[in-house]
């Protein structure tokens, strides 16, 4: 196993508890002949993690697929949080329903079915604010979608990036010129240098980027 993959394995055995409804989510994804790419079990922890410990009472999720973060968030913020999670197929809509249902949260996570560009400039006309935001969707849209939830937050909004390696094609030259590295690439700049954020990329799964709205 390369060094990488030892690392992972031993975060996972000793920091991560999945219990069998989250293991259910991923057997239920390969059943249905879904995408199996939802977060890896430690940055599942991890989101669990910031939300708990930054309070946060009303997260945004752009990416719900079949729930599995939104389950880890959701337990995150406690029985008195709430959550918008964006999908643009209902198939996965569906599916993160049952799951939710399953998991008991569903009453506290809303669904919107759509492009989240279009959802997000809904939210946006109707002034809605959000304390944690998880962006897991589309790479290609990762810059508009950060620059739309900044207008959706606060000073003080946790705003979570997954996949800020893109599988490592970040660092190929050549392959970081087609568009979905190329736009995962300009997110690692929009993070570490937007004037409205402080942020750091923790090196757990395939990069989990974490910023805070100044
Ligand atoms: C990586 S998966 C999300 C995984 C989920 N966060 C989890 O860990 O369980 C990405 C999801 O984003 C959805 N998606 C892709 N493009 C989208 C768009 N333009 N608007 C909304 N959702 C989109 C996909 O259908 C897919 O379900």
């Amino acid at each position: 196993m390369d060094q990488k993959k030892v690392e992972q394995t031993y975060i996972q055995e000793l920091y991560v508890q999945e219990d069998d409804l989250l293991k259910s989510v991923t057997t239920g994804l390969v059943e249905k002949g879904l995408p199996l790419i939802s977060v890896p079990p430690e940055v599942g922890k991890a989101i669990y993690l910031l939300a708990k410990i930054s309070g946060a009472k009303r997260a945004l999720e752009i990416g719900l697929l079949g729930g599995y973060s939104t389950i880890w968030l959701t337990r995150g913020m406690g029985a008195d949080g709430e959550v918008v999670s964006l999908e643009l197929k209902e198939e996965h809509a569906g599916f993160a329903r049952e799951n939710l249902l399953r998991a008991g949260l569903l009453d506290q996570v809303s669904i919107y079915v759509g492009d989240a560009l279009q959802s997000l400039d809904q939210l946006i006309s109707k002034s809605e604010k959000f304390d944690f935001i998880v962006i897991d969707a589309d790479k290609i849209n990762y810059p508009v979608y950060i620059e739309k939830v900044l207008q959706l937050t606060d000073s003080g909004a946790i705003l979570c990036c997954d996949n800020l390696f893109f599988n490592g094609r970040i660092f190929d030259e050549k392959d970081a010129m087609n568009p979905a590295p190329a736009a995962v690439r300009k997110v690692n700049e929009i993070l570490s240098s937007h004037p409205r954020l402080e942020s750091i990329l923790f090196p757990i799964g395939d990069g989990l980027g974490v910023a805070r709205v100044k």
